[in-house]
């Protein structure tokens, strides 16, 4: 199994790669790319710990020899906010970031499955989707939005608020990564209730969970560790999957027929192919119906920044 985290040196990539290189399956290797010249760097230092994984190092304009050969690549390369900007404000440097980061894949690992990190992510999905389409290499079951963000910190924050084991807590979040497309299936938790204040104040503070972070980091940056715990979530769940594990099961923002809009973040069934099935995301309550509802020309409106920033 190959990994390419592209965006490797940043706040993201540095903690997704240790534990990348601490957790992969034996035998892995783990392909570290990012244009700041101290990505070899952070190879090196990551290959004394001892594991069983090869790390390598590439830095510079071109990502192709880290992307030989991957399986999975993982993609968190780009600017991060600071306070007073929305993930919308990213577009303008990000979108280009991720086109070319993109236009390498097709051409050196088409059949990988790609997850993007790289906000908005909204919007650089359907940038990655269009490339890849260019290319004549896009396969919808091979491309996800990470939101694997918003799962952990409703988990999180349901345990918290309930005083339950959090490890017991497993929330659906659905629509997209930004803002009111963000939206957590509260009613859907077994073994817990919410009376109607806290379902808003929940949603809302899952919904501005990465402004919470931006502004506690006071200009530093946005959420790096959480996010490369949930990056690693997902990533090792694609590999299980890979591997022909059963039943392995992630939200993830998908081209998957949804009925709302052409990306949408929902469950999907994880396999050899990357999507294997797109799992319908269940009953919803009447306020989580009226939330997804209202988020639709918000989350369709992003998607259509990105299908227009590479036509
Ligand atoms: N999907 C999510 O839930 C989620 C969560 C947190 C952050 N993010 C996003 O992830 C991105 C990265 O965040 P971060 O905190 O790691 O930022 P960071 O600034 O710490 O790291 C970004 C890295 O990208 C590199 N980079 C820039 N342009 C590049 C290019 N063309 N090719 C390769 N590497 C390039 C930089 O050198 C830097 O090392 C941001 O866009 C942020 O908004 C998404
Ligand atoms: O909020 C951000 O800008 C980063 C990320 O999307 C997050 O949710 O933490």
């Amino acid at each position: 199994m190959k990994v390419a985290v592209l965006g490797a040196a940043g706040g993201i990539g540095q903690a997704l790669a240790l534990l990348l290189k601490t957790q992969l399956p034996a035998g892995s290797q783990l392909s570290l790319y990012d244009i700041a010249p101290v990505t070899p760097g952070v190879a090196v230092d990551l290959s004394h710990i001892p594991t069983a994984v090869e790390v390598k190092g590439f830095a510079g304009e071109d990502p192709t020899p880290a992307l030989e050969g991957a399986d999975v690549v993982l993609i968190s390369a780009g600017v991060a906010r600071k306070p007073g900007m929305d993930r919308s404000d990213l577009f303008n440097i990000n979108a280009g970031i991720v086109r070319n980061l993109i236009e390498k894949v097709a051409v050196t690992c088409p059949k990988a499955l790609v997850g993007i990190i790289t906000n908005p992510v909204n919007t650089t999905v359907a940038i990655a989707a269009e490339v890849l389409k260019k290319a004549g290499v896009y396969d919808k079951n091979r491309l996800f939005g990470v939101t694997t963000l918003d799962v952990i910190r409703a988990e999180t924050f349901v345990a918290e608020a309930k005083g339950v084991d959090v490890a017991s807590v497993k929330v659906n979040v659905i629509g997209g990564h930004s803002g009111v497309t963000i939206l957590p299936l509260l009613s859907q938790i077994e073994g817990v209730s919410f009376s109607d204040e806290e379902v808003a104040a929940l949603t809302k503070r899952i919904q501005n969970a990465g402004t919470e972070v931006v502004e506690a980091k006071a200009g530093g940056g946005s959420a790096t560790l959480s996010m490369g715990q949930a990056a690693f979530r997902f990533g090792m769940s694609l590999i299980r999957g890979l591997q022909g594990e059963a039943n392995v099961v992630e939200c993830a923002y998908v081209d998957g027929g949804s009925e709302h809009a052409v990306f949408f973040a929902q469950p999907v069934l994880l396999g050899k192919n990357g999507v294997e099935k797109v799992l319908p995301y269940g009953d919803v309550s009447a306020f989580e119906a009226n939330a997804r509802d209202a988020m639709l020309d918000t989350l369709k409106g992003d998607i259509q920044l990105g299908v227009d920033f590479v036509k």
